[in-house]
């Protein structure tokens, strides 16, 4: 297996706060992959870093061998990196299919002003998104929910479609942020099923979650962070052990 996303001594600095320490990490094509630590641990900055939010103070970050560091997030995309944010969430008056319809405007040619004339374009790249977003809610096993307003839908339900309006970019690798926030156990439960359902399909996650149960049953391979440092990465049994690891979440002297 090759490696899909790798970060080499990436920093990021806020003024006097360093939210990101030198960070190696490696993924590999179609692993998942779990990022945890304690709050404020830096875990969202370094996703920021990784998808072209935000640049870097200092390091680099490769896309399948390619350095992305300093490209615009939409670049990124194009490379093939899609992710979801914590606080952006679906627009509740629009259905389903309509969401995920969004979710493809960076990868269509139409611009404004075709859209505004509405020409054969407009025409083409509009049934093409129709057409590619339907495949991506079915390829999801959403389809029953395709025509149904998003507000009108469970919060769990909500999750997995802000998930699919990712995948309309048909990513090689998803990064989630915090997927199971919120969520009741069944509702966690289903989306770790969920999860697992479209890496089997060929897409590589990283994941960065508070709920270490998620994590632990979920990813293959876990990164632990800590005031922006990396204190242990492994598998999750390795992780589960690592005396640093559970200092860090639960003080000296507690086990997990
Ligand atoms: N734009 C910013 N300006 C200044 N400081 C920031 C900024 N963004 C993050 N920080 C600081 O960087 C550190 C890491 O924050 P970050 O949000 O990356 O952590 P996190 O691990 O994702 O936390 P949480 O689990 O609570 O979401 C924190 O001390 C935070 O206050």
């Amino acid at each position: 297996m090759s490696v899909l996303l790798e970060s080499k001594n990436v920093s990021k600095a806020f003024g006097g706060v360093k939210a990101v320490n030198n960070i190696d990490m490696k993924i590999m094509k179609g692993d998942i992959f779990g990022i945890i630590g304690p709050n404020g641990a830096g875990k969202t900055t370094f996703f920021n870093v990784c998808s072209g939010v935000i640049p870097p103070s200092s390091g680099q970050v490769f896309l399948n061998g390619e350095l992305i560091t300093g490209l615009k997030p939409e670049q990124i995309a194009q490379r093939g990196m899609a992710r979801t944010f914590q606080n952006i969430k679906l627009f509740n008056y629009m259905t389903v299919l309509e969401n995920v319809k969004i979710g493809f405007h960076m990868h269509t040619k139409t611009n404004m002003f075709d859209a505004i004339l509405n020409n054969k374009r407009f025409k083409t790249d509009e049934e093409m998104v129709t057409e590619e977003s339907k495949k991506v809610i079915e390829e999801v096993g959403l389809s029953q929910f395709m025509n149904v307003p998003a507000g009108n839908l469970a919060y769990g339900i909500q999750r997995k479609v802000e998930i699919a309006r990712a995948l309309a970019l048909r990513p090689e690798i998803l990064l989630l942020d915090e997927p199971a926030a919120g969520m009741n156990p069944n509702e966690t439960w289903e989306l770790l099923e969920f999860v697992k359902k479209i890496n089997k399909k060929g897409y590589t996650i990283a994941v960065i979650e508070h709920d270490m149960k998620f994590v632990m049953n979920l990813c293959k391979k876990i990164l632990v962070i800590n005031f922006g440092t990396k204190i242990c990465e492994g598998d999750p049994a390795h992780v589960k052990n690592d005396s640093q690891v559970q200092e860090a979440y639960f003080g000296k002297g507690t086990t997990l």
